[in-house]
């Protein structure tokens, strides 16, 4: 059996609410492997978002660990962490809007300090691999399709060269042949390249399509 590359061990979240305290995430154990496609399922508030946040270095566990090949992360230091082990693609996609799509993926890997490689090749390759032509590279992000938006998210997301891919409701804006389309996608970094996928989704597709499906209810993680 191949050791997970992500393993979160009695996670616990606990946020403000009011002059109370909720209790978001109430001891949540898994593990993620590479070469694997995983979504995690449950209904609104179950505390989806909450878990690729801190699967993704984003925020702290209130208890328990999140741990990147055997080290917790909070060892790693979540910057550090965030730069060179694990990409989050958000709902928001996050685009600058006044670069092409390709300096989208160029600024990306300047600031994350990827070094060793012409950047402009890699995000031309990256490009490539996620079917964006060579005219589209040179389109911003408004000029582009929403799948393609997507797609170019996803592209930023790797030029880091990262062994986890987070992606919260990728699909949730497409229609259901792009929307199939971004998920053979993952599939096949996953499966070709060897990345470790995680996607919070509502999309029965999506699910369907995953290798593995855990579903959260209140704070709870439970397979099906
Ligand atoms: N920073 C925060 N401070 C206080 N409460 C928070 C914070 N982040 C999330 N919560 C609360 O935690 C609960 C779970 O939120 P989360 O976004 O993880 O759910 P979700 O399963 O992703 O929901 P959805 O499917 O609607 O996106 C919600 O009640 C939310 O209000």
């Amino acid at each position: 059996m191949t050791a997970p590359v992500l393993r979160l061990t009695d996670v616990v979240r606990v946020f403000p609410s009011g002059n109370k305290k909720r209790t978001v995430l109430k001891g949540v154990t898994c593990d993620f492997e590479e070469g694997r496609v995983y979504s995690v399922v449950g209904p609104s508030g179950s505390g989806k978002t909450t878990l690729l946040a801190l699967a993704g270095g984003l925020d702290a566990p209130t208890s328990g660990t999140v741990s990147f090949r055997g080290r917790d992360v909070a060892d790693i230091g979540l910057a550090a962490y965030r730069n060179k082990n694990v990409a989050t693609v958000f709902q928001s996609l996050n685009l600058l809007g006044y670069l092409t799509a390709t300096q989208n993926i160029t600024s990306a890997m300047e600031i994350t300090g990827v070094r060793g490689v012409s950047h402009k090749r890699r995000a031309a390759e990256l490009l490539d691999l996620l079917g964006i032509d060579e005219t589209d590279r040179r389109r911003r992000p408004a000029r582009l399709s929403g799948g393609q938006q997507q797609r170019v998210a996803i592209a930023r997301a790797l030029a880091c060269d990262v062994d986890v891919l987070l992606a919260d409701e990728p699909t949730g804006s497409l229609d259901q042949d792009t929307a199939g389309e971004i998920i053979e996608t993952f599939r096949r970094l996953a499966h070709e390249e060897g990345k470790c996928v995680v996607i919070v989704t509502h999309s029965p597709q999506v699910a369907a399509a995953s290798d593995e499906v855990l579903h959260l209810r209140r704070g709870k993680l439970g397979r099906r």
